[in-house]
């Protein structure tokens, strides 16, 4: 176990398992003995580690991957693409059986393809919560799609009542759609519904950004919950968010502007 130092006067940030400030990290299969590398050296930032899109499916170490993420206390989670399109396929029954056999505690429920209802989307979510950690996305991956502030805090709202542990605010890999603009700014309008109508400790915005993490931390400071961070990102993200970095040393007062 890591002893790290404590003569700083820094944000306080609660251990694991912890339920706000998660780091949520996007990992699109990386080499396992990287993988063991790096949950060697920050597992103990990692809440959730989210096995991007459908890799889980062509992934021959997927044991090994959800066993190390286990190991770590960390919840190993498969991707929402996966899910859509075992809906699609209407193999929602085999997605459970082979979720289960491999280890995963958690399945990510999105619409990212718009091609399930949302009552559909309601009761899956409802159904996969009586066995998994459900993490629930609202947004298009379609940059093109409209966003309509009222209609993704009211879709939000109602996973988390049908069993979602968590509600995601889509921003994808690349931060150019859902949450953002396409260059990468956020949408202020969406943030301010969602932080007036949900509580902020069920809701993990994406922000895989620099610029989008420093300002979701300046706006609800270091423990709001941030996902689709890379894996390379993970101890840069928490030095912003505890004011070791320059761009957010000042807003935590770990240096006081002259
Ligand atoms: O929805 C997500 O955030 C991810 C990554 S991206 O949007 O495809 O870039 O997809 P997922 O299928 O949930 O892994």
């Amino acid at each position: 176990m890591w002893d790290c130092p404590s003569f700083l006067d820094l944000p306080e940030r609660p251990e694991k398992p912890r339920s706000c400030g998660l780091t949520h990290v996007l990992d699109k299969g990386m080499p396992i003995p990287i993988l063991e590398a790096m949950l060697a050296q920050s597992g103990h930032l990692i809440d959730v580690l989210k096995i991007g899109w459908g890799t889980a499916y062509l992934d021959p170490a997927v044991k090994d991957r959800v066993a190390l993420c286990r190991s770590a206390g960390i919840v190993p989670c498969l991707g929402g693409t996966l899910l859509e399109i075992c809906h699609a396929q209407h193999r929602i029954d085999e997605l459970v059986d082979w979720a289960t056999g491999v280890g995963v505690s958690a399945i990510e429920v999105s619409n990212g393809l718009q091609a399930i209802s949302r009552s559909e989307k309601t009761s899956l979510v409802n159904r996969l919560s009586r066995e998994f950690l459900v993490l629930a996305e609202t947004g298009a991956k379609d940059s093109a799609a409209p966003v309509v502030v009222s209609d993704w805090v009211s879709e939000m709202a109602s996973d988390l009542a049908a069993g979602a542990q968590w509600a995601v605010v889509e921003g994808r890999e690349s931060g150019t759609v859902g949450l953002y603009h396409p260059d990468g700014s956020l949408r202020t309008d969406l943030v301010d519904a969602i932080a007036a109508r949900l509580p902020l400790e069920r809701v993990i915005f994406e922000a895989p950004r620099k610029q989008q993490q420093v300002w979701l931390i300046e706006r609800f400071g270091a423990n709001v919950n941030l996902g689709n961070v890379p894996p390379d990102e993970v101890m840069p993200l928490e030095t912003l968010r505890v004011g070791l970095r320059a761009d957010t040393a000042v807003t935590h007062r770990a240096v006081v502007a002259r």
